[in-house]
């Protein structure tokens, strides 16, 4: 009977002696043979009332175990079919890498022993004095037939006659066919030399010379002194067995697995065979009823001791769309940290396409992980020095190798990071977080906002036969004339701009509008932060992030913050990365679930060389714009402010005011700015300053006329609020 069986009977027995009236003692054998004969299901109490009024009975269990679940065609269907062929046959670059390895070893080997052959062979003849006399003395032991010895002694002990007689009989005869056989021999081999002395060429005499020298030297070999040593140092990296995955899972120290080992079972129930998968191995099974793996998860640290391997080897993860107890153990031969990285294909060489995937990472077993940047807006949440701002520079590299799109990189830590794209690259590029920069970026956001309304126009205007879904595609990008290209703004330490004292409403509000409609329109929004939290991230923009990537974190908070609300409930865990897992993080995006990858590693003079190569593609499809060029923004020193610009224009006299009329006399205050508003687009830019419209009457021609408008005294509140002064008015 295996487990499932003996659980199934044991849950039945229980709901049996649990329906007993008045909970007596019951004969189990008893019990189940009156439950047999009757074979009518057994009451149960929460069932609705039949019209007697007894509780309906309602079957929980089947009568046998065979017919418990789906039947056999249903369990066939259910059934996961594993690859016919296997995957390092499918993937060429992983047939590529394992050829490659197997024939880097052997070259190795062979070159290590080539080198080393005249000394082996020297040893070998030091030794070959030894190895002769250890031959004759063991050729004499053998005719002399020594090792019945220690039995005919016994004999002789016991003074057992008839025995020792038997034994020394059987030893005469053997004696003298030995003596017979390596006379025989002597004399072959003593012919074999002279003949190979008077006739053989000289060659084949120093061959046999040399292979009975050898062989000699080889029988004189000592154990604790090798003369061929290994060319490689074979990894502790031992197979997976069973046995180790079980020891592991119970040192654990999870109650359920301990009991189920206590009672002499496994406590794991293997799905499949544990294989080779990649340079690791995996294996996959049921974690006892009750036991999550989360709760393995948790425990990363003691599972690897439990393994005894290294933390950046033992990669415990659920399988998605299984029952929450299903447990996928992977262990790598060595420290994902540490592992050598395939070369990154666009490393030297190469050009993006934006709406195709591309590869930037790898995950634990090697191979490559992809993503697209177009129709995403992302968040790189990490504590510092984990390898977040290497990540953003990264994504931002591979937008650069696409020579449509348009890059806009913000590095408020202000350490230069992102000069290397910026400067060789970027449309719009700002370091540092002094008034000026945030001035930069603030008037580069405003822009941004205006250009998405204009995506959408244009857009909305276009035949449903060349955009079709409404969203911008590479062959819309293609077309100059459209200017729907790709604009990729990338901010690192984003935290700066929504904890601005003076304009994070305005940052959050433009952020939040880029996150929800930039995706379509073709503007992509990655926001990098190390304190991932709802000030630093406003709620708006980390819900509405469709990429995220999450490397080390420190708590369940800053993880559901970048990687989305339950995700540490569900095991999806950036608090289990090491210190060291620099560049290794959670991935969520692609449309699937979350993975974990290795980032590609690229330096500051690795990312200038990227980015040189960037700007030539620009160069040449004529697209270098902006700051690459050395051309500044128009509008730079004067940010505007929206508020202050309608006081500007509402005067003291006009306490309420329609909003149309607003629109157009700001827009003959800043036309640059305010061009093309009207009435709604005054209403949702005034939302985010909690500024609602009014209704406001006016009489036209004798007429009272009500329409929307603003309460010239909510907005000096709210500025006076904002800049923390009594009256702004
Ligand atoms: N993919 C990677 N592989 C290996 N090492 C990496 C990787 N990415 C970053 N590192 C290492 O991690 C260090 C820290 O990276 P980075 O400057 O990106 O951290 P950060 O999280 O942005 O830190 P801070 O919050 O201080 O800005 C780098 O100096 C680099 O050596």
């Amino acid at each position: 009977m295996n487990h499932d069986d003996e659980n199934n009977l044991f849950n039945r027995l229980e709901a049996e002696m649990a329906t007993e009236p008045g909970g007596d003692v019951v004969d189990l054998d008893a019990a189940r043979t009156a439950r047999a004969e009757s074979a009518t299901p057994d009451p149960v109490p929460a069932g609705p009332l039949t019209e007697s009024g007894d509780p309906e009975p309602v079957m929980v269990d089947q009568p046998t175990a065979k017919a418990a679940g789906p039947g056999y065609l249903g369990r066939l269907r259910g059934a996961r079919r594993r690859a016919v062929v296997p995957e390092w046959l499918r993937s060429m670059a992983e047939l590529k890498t394992a050829t490659a390895w197997v024939a880097g070893h052997y070259a190795h080997a062979t070159g290590y022993h080539a080198l080393r052959s005249p000394i082996y062979a020297t040893r070998l003849a030091l030794q070959a004095p030894a190895g002769a006399a250890k031959f004759v003395g063991g050729t004499l032991r053998w005719v002399a037939d020594r090792e019945g010895e220690p039995v005919r002694l016994a004999a002789v002990r016991r003074e057992d006659a008839a025995e020792y007689l038997k034994l020394s009989r059987q030893r005469d005869g053997r004696v003298r066919l030995r003596t017979l056989v390596a006379v025989l021999s002597m004399f072959v081999g003593l012919g074999a030399a002279l003949a190979i002395y008077v006739l053989a060429p000289t060659w084949l005499q120093a061959i046999s010379v040399s292979a009975v020298t050898m062989a000699l030297g080889f029988t004189g070999r000592r154990a604790d002194d090798p003369v061929i040593h290994k060319a490689v140092e074979l990894p502790k990296a031992t197979k997976l067995t069973s046995d180790i995955v079980l020891r592991a899972l119970g040192a654990l120290g999870i109650p359920a697995i301990n009991q189920a080992q206590g009672k002499g079972r496994d406590g794991f129930e293997f799905t499949a065979p544990i294989t080779r998968d990649g340079p690791g191995w995996r294996a996959e099974g049921n974690l006892p009823y009750g036991v999550t793996v989360t709760d393995v998860i948790e425990r990363r640290d003691r599972l690897a001791s439990g393994l005894r391997r290294p933390l950046g080897c033992v990669w415990p993860e659920a399988v998605p769309d299984e029952h929450t107890g299903r447990l996928v153990l992977w262990v790598g031969d060595q420290d994902m940290s540490t592992a050598k990285k395939p070369k990154w294909p666009l490393l030297n060489s190469g050009s993006v396409n934006l709406f195709k995937p591309v590869a930037y990472g790898t995950d634990q077993r090697g191979r490559w992980v992809e993503v697209t940047l177009m129709y995403i807006a992302g968040i790189i949440g990490a504590i510092p020095r984990m390898g977040k701002t290497f990540l953003l520079r990264l994504l931002l590299l591979i937008a650069a190798l696409d020579s449509r799109a348009e890059l806009h990189t913000y590095d408020m830590k202000g350490t230069g990071d992102l000069d290397p794209v910026g400067n060789a690259v970027s449309h719009r590029h700002a370091a540092g977080d002094d008034d000026e920069a945030i001035t930069y970026v603030l008037n580069d956001f405003r822009a941004l906002r205006e250009e998405l309304r204009r995506r959408t126009k244009v857009i909305r205007s276009l035949p449903r036969d060349i955009c079709p879904e409404s969203k911008v595609t590479s062959e819309l990008a293609d077309k100059p004339s459209l200017g729907l290209h790709p604009i990729v703004i990338g901010v690192d330490e984003c935290q700066v701009l929504f904890e601005h004292p003076k304009h994070k409403d305005e940052f959050e509000e433009i952020a939040t509008d880029l996150v929800k409609r930039g995706p379509a329109t073709g503007i992509v929004l990655l926001l990098a932060t190390q304190r991932p939290d709802a000030k630093a991230l406003p709620t708006g923009i980390s819900a509405n992030a469709s990429a995220r990537w999450c490397l080390k974190v420190m708590g369940q908070l800053e993880n559901d913050m970048v990687l989305g609300t339950s995700a540490y409930k569900r095991g999806v865990r950036a608090t289990m990365f090491a210190w060291g897992d620099k560049g290794i993080h959670y991935f969520v995006g692609e449309g699937s679930d979350a993975r974990i990858v290795g980032s590609v590693y690229v330096d500051g003079p690795g990312a200038d060389r990227i980015a040189a190569r960037a700007r030539k593609l620009r160069e040449d499809a004529g697209r270098l714009s902006g700051h690459a060029l050395g051309e500044e923004p128009e509008v730079t020193a004067s940010a505007y402010d929206l508020l202050a610009d309608i006081l500007a224009v509402v005067t003291v006299k006009e306490p309420k005011l329609w909003s149309e009329t607003i629109v157009t006399r700001l827009a003959e205050l800043r036309p640059e700015v305010y061009e093309g508003w009207d009435p709604e687009a005054l209403n949702a830019a005034l939302k985010p300053h909690g500024i609602a419209t009014v209704q406001v009457g006016r009489r036209v021609e004798g007429k009272v006329v009500n329409r929307r408008g603003v309460d010239r005294s909510r907005i000096t509140t709210v500025i006076a609020e904002r800049d923390g002064k009594r009256d702004a008015g």
